[in-house]
């Protein structure tokens, strides 16, 4: 089972504020369906009740969520209650690839047992609650797209795909 990691940020790691994503980049939207396919999804309790309830689960493939509490359950989900647990059921249930989601906990957790980041960078200030974990020198990027400069949202918000493995 591999892992992967998949989030998007602003300036200074912002990845949320006050439980949602305070920006709108359709082409990440985009990136995130393609990267991510029908592989499972691990997320913890907070990101999948920040899911607009259209994507709540995240259709066509496992979504685990990972929570310490032991009376949650959700139409869709398959519950966790440890970051091991989840791997565990992404094994099982899933066809060899899983993606760490969110939130900020569990990608700093997670950082630890995977072996490829997928981020999208916004050229974009803006101020939040909730930071991307640090990516230590032990990840390299080996793609970014694009290989120079930024493209451009059609909302205006430049943006950037990287993907980091380990060195
Ligand atoms: C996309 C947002 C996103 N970007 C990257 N690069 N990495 C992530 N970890 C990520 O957060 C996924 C969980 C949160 O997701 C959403 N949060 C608020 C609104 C919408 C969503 N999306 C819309 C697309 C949908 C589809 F299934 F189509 F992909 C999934 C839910």
């Amino acid at each position: 089972m591999s892992l992967a990691l998949i989030w998007a940020q602003a300036h200074d790691g912002v990845i949320g504020a006050d439980g949602d994503m305070p920006w709108h980049v359709p082409e990440d939207l985009a990136h995130f369906k393609a990267l991510t396919g029908p592989d499972a999804v691990i997320m913890g309790r907070r990101t999948w009740d920040s899911l607009p309830a259209r994507f709540r689960p995240l259709p066509g493939r496992p979504n685990i969520v990972v929570t310490r509490d032991h009376a949650w359950s959700a139409d869709g989900a398959i519950v966790a209650h440890s970051l091991e647990d989840a791997f565990e059921a992404a094994q099982l249930v899933g066809n060899g690839q899983a993606w760490v989601t969110g939130g900020a906990g569990l990608f700093t957790e997670a950082l630890a047992l995977a072996d490829r980041l997928e981020v999208t960078e916004l050229d974009l200030d803006v101020a939040g609650d909730t930071f991307a974990p640090t990516i230590g020198e032990e990840w390299v990027p080996v793609t970014i797209d694009p290989a120079h400069g930024w493209s451009e949202s059609r909302t205006g918000v430049p943006y950037r795909f990287i993907r980091y493995e380990r060195a």
